[in-house]
């Protein structure tokens, strides 16, 4: 979905800055980014190691708090929120998808996805997730039975499926060779369309910025750039 039908802003980030404190030294790892995001649209945050996207990234998703600025998802403050409310709003709302898929080995797919449907509001059914990922017919796999590119759409699945409003995902193909990371995308890119969850990934790969609405770059704690995607590519048109 683009954002250009729709111009409620999700997140509003106004000069969040960060500032990781480790005795004498003092990380900035954010340097007054302001940001919308819109309902339903794709992002791609693209930028060195170290320039700050994971922290931008967690301070979305309620994992982490910045040091100043504010954030608002909604109607609501996060930076205004105690830990009780941050935990409450990541639950109902964020999904998250890491590079590792931390599943529970003893857990079948379903079984993990299961975990996550048990503890939310209005969970899809478990088996609904795992035919979003196409994995359906794995359902009573375990992870050791499940290939990385695999085990990463088992942790897509469940982090969709208690039907978040925004999905969050940290460098989700960092692990996997380029078809298996395709695929992962293509699993994105389909939830994001077919649910409308606003969707924003971690990438080091300008590739797979053409995927998103926007690609927002950021350098050295500041945004660079950020630019519209006038012709969106499906996964299975990138190459790297
Ligand atoms: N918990 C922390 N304590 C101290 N410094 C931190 C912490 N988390 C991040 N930093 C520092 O903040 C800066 C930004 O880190 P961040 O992880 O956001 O970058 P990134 O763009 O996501 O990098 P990468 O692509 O390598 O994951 C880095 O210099 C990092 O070392």
């Amino acid at each position: 979905m683009s954002h250009a039908g729709s111009q409620t802003a999700v997140f509003r980030a106004v000069d969040v800055a960060k500032i990781y404190r480790m005795g004498e030294v003092q990380v900035h790892a954010l340097r007054g980014v302001s940001l919308d995001l819109f309902d339903g649209e794709f992002i791609v945050l693209l930028g060195a190691s170290g320039s700050g996207k994971s922290t931008l990234l967690n301070i979305l998703g309620g994992l982490d708090t910045p040091t100043s600025g504010t954030v608002h998802y909604l109607d609501r403050e996060l930076t205004a929120s105690d830990d009780a409310e941050l935990t409450q709003y990541r639950r109902q709302s964020v999904g998250f998808v890491f590079q590792f898929y931390n599943l529970i080995p003893s857990l079948t797919a379903r079984e993990n996805v299961e975990l996550i449907t048990e503890i939310a509001s209005s969970p899809m059914d478990p088996l609904e997730a795992l035919e979003l990922v196409q994995l359906r017919d794995r359902a009573n796999h375990f992870p050791a039975q499940l290939s990385g590119g695999e085990q990463q759409r088992v942790a897509i699945a469940r982090a969709i499926a208690k039907k978040p409003k925004v999905l969050l995902c940290d460098e989700p193909t960092g692990a996997l060779d380029v078809h298996t990371g395709i695929v992962v995308l293509e699993a994105i890119a389909r939830i994001n369309r077919e649910l409308g969850t606003t969707t924003a990934v971690i990438t080091h790969n300008a590739v797979i910025a053409q995927m998103a609405d926007r690609v927002i770059s950021l350098s050295d704690g500041q945004i660079a750039g950020v630019q519209t995607n006038t012709d969106k590519r499906s996964a299975q048109a990138l190459q790297w």
